[in-house]
């Protein structure tokens, strides 16, 4: 198979056949293999410094691994760069915001369009004028739960509406698979639970790798749960699966599960 179109639902989309990464002696990310098959949102849950942003930099190519191979869609990426993996489908949110303040979400949403699609449309004199990107971006806010906002200076967004902007520029970019590095990180209960409904809606539509240290969204959402301890996947098993464990419960989850 080398065609993502092939793809059915439940079959893997994404897979990570044993990766390894070390920082000097530090073994961060130690024979990890994990899928994220279509149709399914794929919860990778675990403490702080487990190294679970580095296994997304791993993935998305922005950090090269010592051993292991990552498939896509059928195909090996393990030796692309990161803005290949990412025009071949590979979306990614990031654990902080990474926004231009004085654009509007529009602008931003037709900038991303612009330099997907490798225009030379210059934000600066007329970023509305192109009505067909305009109609694009406008899809893609309302997907990502802005309609209204559209014209709002970044800058004036709240946290929770910012995070929801960089789902709709990962949207825009037309991904065949999201990963997403802590979505909630920074919500308060309202925005969490906006953004809970959002990847609700996507889900089927994007199978999704969710790095999340929010337990309720995670049990909320996912499929499956892969839990990540000192760089190594402890379990993987449903959200059922996962509370019940008694490793899992006292590595990571104590007594939230109960
Ligand atoms: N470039 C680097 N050089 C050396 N050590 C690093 C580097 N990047 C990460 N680490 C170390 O690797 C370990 C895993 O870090 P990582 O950020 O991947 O964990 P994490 O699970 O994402 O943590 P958090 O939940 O706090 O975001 C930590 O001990 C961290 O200090």
């Amino acid at each position: 198979m080398t065609d993502g179109s092939a793809i059915k639902t439940g079959e893997a989309v994404l897979s990570l056949d044993h990766l390894h990464k070390a920082f000097g002696a530090l073994k961060v990310t130690d024979d990890v293999t994990l899928d994220v098959r279509s149709g399914e949102i794929h919860a990778l849950i675990g403490p702080n410094g487990a190294g679970k942003s580095t296994l997304i930099a791993q993935i998305c190519g922005e950090l090269q691994s010592d051993s292991g191979r990552v498939h896509f869609r059928g195909r090996d990426l393990t030796d692309l760069s990161a803005f290949k993996r990412a025009r071949l489908g590979l979306g990614r949110s990031f654990q902080t915001t990474q926004l231009c303040l004085e654009f509007s979400v529009l602008e931003h949403v037709i900038l991303s369009l612009d330099c997907m699609e490798g225009g030379s449309f210059n934000l600066f004199t007329n970023p509305r004028n192109d009505a067909a990107l305009r109609e694009e971006a406008m899809h893609w806010i309302g997907k990502a739960g802005l309609a209204g906002r559209e014209n709002r200076q970044v800058a004036n967004l709240a946290h929770g509406e910012r995070r929801q902007l960089e789902l709709a520029v990962a949207l825009a970019r037309k991904p065949h698979v999201l990963v997403l590095d802590e979505p909630m990180a920074g919500m308060g209960a309202e925005e969490s639970a906006r953004m809970v409904d959002l990847l609700q809606e996507l889900k089927g539509e994007y199978p999704m790798l969710l790095v999340e240290h929010d337990m309720d969204a995670v049990f909320t959402l996912a499929d499956r749960v892969s839990v990540l301890v000192y760089g190594r996947i402890i379990f993987t098993g449903t959200v059922d699966e996962v509370r019940q464990d008694a490793e899992v419960r006292s590595a990571y989850l104590g007594d939230e599960a109960c």
